[in-house]
């Protein structure tokens, strides 16, 4: 008998600890909704916002008026912008844009097969899935395989975390360097002025006015045309007024420097890539000092730039333009080999620039003058190179203002190396020669679309004829 009482109470203690675990499943399946769960998901980054996590893209917020419209308005949508920024800049606050002690120097872009990384350095890496390339025929990889093989941008030693400076805006300083345009510029004006005042205008007169026009480097096509425009003049009005003569002047100089010309940089994204603008030039005539005052122009428009280092003739040039970009934020391809292909700079610069979805890639290249035969075939090298990745928008000449004739002879070997889309005339806040403005023009038939003025980070303007011919007249 107590036995069969043992057993039952057996069976009920079984029976009980079988209902409870069952009841424990069934609330925990219903506490879980029925589904299996998942890891949770972090939401993916807009594209844009992604592929920038890693590059040096600060932008100060700016109303700056240099006329970069040149090129289609088709960059993809961003958040708003900053209109203002603190007077002293810190980085943009994306967290992932200025990485923690980022030197603002990127290694060769993602090009397959380029050893890069390595301590200190960011790799920029494209965010979203690439897509794959059809190969190259044979013929168009030889230039390719051989930048693989020869040069690698090398990393640079990360500096410690510094405040970017906040770029003058092109409105501003303009009004800042009309003075010193006018300063060295007006004894062209003068002297010409102080031609035309005497009482009679005689063939003495002329030929002053003339020697005036040719010393400060009009050259003489344009100097003829503005003495036989004034003549034509006063033989149809009569005998002039001070007043009249300048005003006829002003308008005959006008004419020659031309209002007509399209100025505009190619700083804007075109469709769903950057813009690429190459500038070329003979060493010493400040092309990398031009490029690193070209992007702070830009960066003051609010502009995401990428700087190639492609001048590797002077590793210090390298530097130089290194130290320009970090100052505003911009990252800078660069190799650490002196010698290096420049081509190969170039190509990686652009690469970056459009996995890294820029505006604009600026590249600054070498200029070597002592072998003609050499600079023109490693020019056009380079642009062949940077065409495998992207059409140019803008190639820059760089002159150097007080240069006069040499200067042009320069011009003439770099505009039959590369399609020279326009001028940048430096120093000439140092020359009273600013009639190669007209001459350069007209040499090579395009305009002078930007002007240096001084040593200063901000002292290069864009070209606006009316205020020259001002400050020539002031
Ligand atoms: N006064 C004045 N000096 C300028 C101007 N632009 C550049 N410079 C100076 O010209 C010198 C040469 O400038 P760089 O930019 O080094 O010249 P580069 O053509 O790149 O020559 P490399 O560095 O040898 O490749 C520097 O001292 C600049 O500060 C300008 O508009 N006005």
């Amino acid at each position: 008998m107590m036995s069969h009482v043992d057993s039952l109470w057996e069976i009920l203690v079984i029976i009980t600890v079988v209902v409870l675990a069952g009841l424990g499943l069934l609330v925990g399946y219903l506490r879980g909704g029925g589904k299996k769960s998942a890891p949770p998901v972090a939401p993916p980054l807009p594209a844009r916002e992604a592929k920038t996590r890693s590059a040096n893209t600060y932008k100060p917020g700016s109303t700056a008026t240099i006329d970069t419209s040149k090129g289609a308005t088709s960059k993809p949508a961003e958040p708003s912008k900053p209109s203002a920024q603190p007077t002293t800049p810190t980085p943009k606050d994306r967290s992932g844009d200025v990485a923690a002690g980022g030197t603002g120097t990127v290694p060769p872009a993602a090009r397959e097969g380029a050893p890069t990384g390595g301590p200190g350095t960011e790799r920029v890496e494209p965010a979203g899935p690439q897509q794959a390339q059809p190969p190259l025929p044979a013929t168009e990889t030889a230039d390719i395989e051989q930048i693989s093989e020869q040069d690698v941008a090398t990393p640079t030693e990360a500096p410690a975390e510094q405040q970017l400076e906040r770029p003058e805006s092109a409105r501003g300083r303009m009004t800042r360097l009309r003075s010193r345009l006018a300063s060295s510029n007006n004894a062209l004006g003068k002297g010409l002025l102080t031609a035309l005042s005497g009482d009679t205008l005689d063939d003495a007169v002329w030929e002053d006015v003339e020697d005036t026009l040719l010393g400060a480097d009009l050259g003489v096509d344009a100097t003829t045309e503005i003495v036989d425009g004034l003549k034509r003049r006063v033989q149809v009005e009569g005998a002039p007024s001070s007043e009249q003569l300048e005003s006829w002047l002003h308008q005959e100089l006008l004419a020659q420097v031309g209002v007509d010309m399209d100025r505009r940089i190619a700083g804007t994204r075109v469709g769903d890539r950057p813009a690429v603008i190459m500038v070329v030039g003979v060493n010493g005539t400040g092309k990398t000092t031009t490029v690193g005052k070209l992007a702070r122009v830009l960066v003051a428009e609010d502009k995401d730039i990428m700087l190639g280092a492609a001048d590797t003739f002077r590793a210090a040039a390298a530097d130089q333009l290194e130290t320009w970009g970090a100052r505003v934020g911009v990252p800078t391809v660069r190799s650490d080999k002196e010698g290096a292909d420049p081509a190969a700079v170039a190509f990686d610069a652009v690469k970056a620039g459009k996995d890294n979805e820029v505006d604009v890639v600026l590249v600054d290249t070498a200029g070597r003058l002592h072998n003609k035969v050499g600079l023109m075939d490693e020019l056009a090298k380079v642009k062949r190179v940077i065409e495998k990745q992207s059409p140019i928008d803008e190639c820059l000449l760089v002159l150097d203002a007080t240069t006069g004739q040499n200067g042009m002879r320069q011009a003439e070997i770099f505009a039959q190396a590369v399609d020279i889309t326009g001028v940048v005339l430096t120093k000439l806040d140092g020359t009273a020669k600013g009639g190669i403005v007209v001459l350069v023009q007209r040499e090579l038939g395009v305009p002078v679309k930007l002007v240096g003025l001084g040593e200063g980070a901000d002292d290069l303007a864009p070209f606006d004829p009316e205020a020259f011919v001002d400050a020539v007249l002031d």
